[in-house]
Parts: structure tokens; sequence; C-alpha cells
């Protein structure tokens, strides 16, 4: 930490992601450094980085290879930015891209640094798969052996179960549930339907098709490996061809589906933050500031019903800080993990019962649905974990820019019942 007592404004300046692909299609022969990396080059490329010394660059990949431990830093050196721009890694599950954001943005804040990019980047189709611990511990003790004998009588008690590979597993190690059944059970608690749910992912779609349409995403995605556009995007998604679908967690009695819940994705994105005078000593655009930002975490092992609801308690924190209603903002882009999770946070925040009982101070009251996604949000764009944040942070500087002033809200859970808000303006 230096002395510097001033806080100074944080610039979002721009904004970049590759297109986003359900896992095992377009990108199933890349992985996260070369997303990243593409992610990141066509920013350097469309804000004139090329051999730039930026402050930092932060973000990170909720599952990748022991190889990839030094992953930011790895991508800058094999982009175009000057090779002595430092990187970190950081990791906070669905929140990593939020979080990145706010570490550089409080670096930028206190002066620390002038610049920074903040990224993300998940590949589902390419996972680390581990040893299994015995198998682990098996090959430890045989590299310790002193003797060729020694090592041998080790690998000798290796049993064919010890050979099946760890993967990475979508679930709360706390309670043995994936984030789908845990708001299977969140939807059942606040009673969300079915129906409700499969129109509202009917119009991330809608919201989403009409956006590429009128070209808002032209200057916001890189096409990568012969992909131009989000491969999840249904423009010919029905509620009939919704309402079809199985449920996918609890087959029996369970109304989320491969339709009304994020698929698993591969993906990157990126943005440009800085202060007010190094944007303009760049003659780069200041799109909108960061003003606030708030993490919240919440139980979930005794009520697992609220794993992805601790937005809910960053937004009331958040709000108070700021002195500001949730009426008072011209959109709102909360991450639409499961329709069911979206839906069931609009409830509480409705409902004077629901805000009580879940523990808010007060009752927050009902956002304009209008002004919610109205770019569409991850049920359409999809959802490659660490690169959620940069996307939604990008469309949210995008819309305030477009509309010249105004405020905006972003809201992102994320697994271990933790969330982060946002507060954009311009
Ligand atoms: C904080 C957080 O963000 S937590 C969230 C983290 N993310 C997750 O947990 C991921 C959750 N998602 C999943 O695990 C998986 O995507 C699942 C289990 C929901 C679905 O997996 P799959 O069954 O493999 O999905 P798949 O892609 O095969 O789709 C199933 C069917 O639904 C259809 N479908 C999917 N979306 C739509 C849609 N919008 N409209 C119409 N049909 C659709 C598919 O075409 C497919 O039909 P087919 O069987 O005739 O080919």
């Amino acid at each position: 930490m230096n002395q510097n007592t001033s806080i100074r404004k944080v610039a979002i300046v721009g904004y970049n992601r590759i297109p986003f692909a359900r896992a095992n299609t377009a990108y199933s022969n890349v992985g996260n450094q070369q997303m990243m990396i593409a992610a990141l080059d066509g920013l350097i490329d469309k804000y004139h980085l090329n051999g730039k010394l930026l402050g930092e660059v932060a973000g990170g990949a909720v599952i990748k290879h022991t190889y990839d431990s030094n992953l930011m830093r790895e991508c800058v050196m094999k982009t175009n930015l000057d090779p002595a721009t430092p990187a970190c890694d950081l990791q906070q599950a669905c929140d990593t891209g939020i979080e990145s954001a706010v570490y550089i943005a409080n670096k930028i804040a206190l002066g620390q640094i002038d610049s920074g990019i903040a990224g993300g980047v998940d590949s589902i189709s390419d996972i680390p798969m581990a040893v299994s611990e015995n198998l682990r511990k098996l090959l430890l003790e045989a590299r310790q052996a002193k003797s060729l004998g020694g090592k041998i009588k080790t690998f000798l008690k290796i049993r064919p179960k010890d050979l099946s590979p760890l993967v990475p597993r979508n679930e709360e190690s706390q309670t043995g549930l994936s984030m789908g059944g845990h708001t299977e059970i969140t939807a059942k608690y606040y009673k969300i339907s079915r129906e409700d749910q499969d129109q509202f992912a009917l119009r991330s779609h809608l919201n989403m098709a009409k956006a590429y349409d009128e070209g808002f995403f032209d200057d916001m995605i890189t096409p990568f490996n012969g992909l131009e556009k989000d491969n999840n995007l249904r423009k010919d998604s029905t509620i009939e061809k919704l309402a079809k679908l199985k449920p996918a967690f609890d087959k029996v009695n369970g109304t989320l589906t491969a339709g009304n819940s994020t698929p698993l994705t591969d993906g990157a994105s990126c943005i440009l933050l800085a202060s007010e005078e190094w944007a303009k000593e760049q003659g780069l655009p200041i799109l909108a500031y960061i003003t606030f930002a708030e993490i919240a975490a919440i139980e979930y092992v005794k009520k697992q019903q609220n794993l992805l609801l601790a937005p809910l308690f960053a937004a009331s924190r958040m709000l108070e800080k700021a002195g500001l209603n949730l009426q008072d903002f011209d959109y709102y882009e909360i991450h639409e993990a499961f329709a069911a999770q979206t839906l069931a946070t609009l409830k509480i925040w409705e409902s004077p019962e629901l805000s009580k009982e879940i523990g808010l101070k007060k009752t927050l009251g009902a956002i304009d649905r209008e002004k919610l996604n109205v770019k569409g949000s991850s049920l359409a764009a999809a959802h490659p974990f660490a690169a959620t944040g940069g996307r939604i942070i990008g469309v949210m500087a995008k819309l305030l820019n477009e509309k010249g002033s105004g405020k905006g809200f972003i809201s992102i859970c994320a697994a271990g019942g933790q969330g982060v808000t946002m507060i954009i303006e311009k």
C-alpha cells in the first residue's frame, strides 16, 4: 500500500471477449491460455495497447491445469503488451471476473496503478484431471524412494481402483449438491414455477438475439476459432420447445431444465480500467465509472435453498453505503446462473416476509423488469464461469455510454454461497 490518501475515479475504458461456446463444441481443441490470449489480443488491438506497459493484469479461471498456476502472467507474455506488465491470478468461483475488476479498480483508486486489465476465462472442454489420492501418495512415495527396488515396491502397491482419475466436480463439498441441485431447492422453496423460469429463459434469448441483430455486440466480440457469435443463443427458441425439456437435476419433481439453466461453457472476456488521467493521455474513451462494489457470503448448508442468494446481502450493504434505493438505476444486470435463482432474487426483494425471513434489514422492493438484462444474459450467452463478470461489466458500460448518463446495478452470484454487486455510473 502506498501513502496516497486521495481516492481516484475508476474509468471503464474498454471491453472485449471471444464468443462463448457450449462445452465440447467450437473450443474443444483449445484451452484457457489460447482463449484468454485471444480476448486480450482483441482488447489490445481495439484500444491501441500494442507495446504498452500497463499497471497490472488480473484475472483467472475457476478450473485450471496445474501448469497454468501463473495463467494470467503466461497470457500477458504471449500478447503484444509490454512484457514488463505484471499479472496476478485470482479465483473466486463465478465471481472471479467481477472480483478481478474490483481488485484492479481498487489499485487504480488508490493510485497504485494507472491502468489495468481484469479478465476471466474458463474451459469445460479442457478440464484438468488429477490422479486419485491413493495414487498421488504412492507416486510421491516412489519419487522419494532411494533405489529402483524401493520404487518398484511402491508401484506394486497400486490397485486398479487407484487408477480412476479425479475430475473437477460442479458441486458444493459442504452439501454434496450441484449448483443445479441447490437451485432446484431454491425453486421449490421460493415457489418459482417452471413456466416463469421458461419465460425468463426465453426472454434472455430474445433480448440477446435482438441485440445481435441491432449490432450491439459488433464492437464487443472478437471472433475466435471459427466462431463469430455465442453458439448457445437460440433465435428459434419458443416457450413450447422450452416446456418440452425434461428436468435436469430432479428428474421426478424438478423444474430446472437445460433450457432454463446455463449450460457448461468455454470462453474468455476482459475489460480495460484506468484512471481518468491515463485514459485522457492515451486518447481513449471513458465509457463509465465503477463507483461501488460489495461482496457478501451466506450460510447454505442448513439453508440449502440460499446457495446463490448472497448478492441480496451485498446489494443491501452497497446501496446503504451509496445512499441509493434499488429503484434508482437505469439498467440492472443480474447474472442468470439459473432462471430460478434470478427470479428468487427478484421475489425476495419484492416480499417483506421473504426479505425478513432470509435476514435482510429491509425490503428493497421491486425493480422495473424492463430494465433488467436488456441485451440478454447468461441463459442466452452461456456462462464460462470466470468470464461472465467481464461480459456483464462490458455490457453495462456500453449501455450507459450509449445512454449518455445514468446508473447501472450489477449482481453476480457464485458457488460457495458468495456474491458480488457493483454500481457503474456515467
Ligand atoms: C454461480 C453460478 O453461475 S452457478 C451455475 C454454474 N453452472 C452450472 O451449474 C451448469 C448447469 N448446467 C448443466 O449442468 C447442464 O447444462 C445441464 C445438466 C442443465 C444440461 O445438460 P445437458 O443435458 O447435457 O444439456 P444439452 O445441451 O444436451 O441440452 C439438452 C436438450 O435441451 C435442449 N435445449 C437446451 N437449451 C434449449 C433452449 N433454450 N431451447 C430449446 N431447447 C433447448 C438441447 O437442444 C437438448 O436437446 P436434445 O436432447 O434434443 O439435443
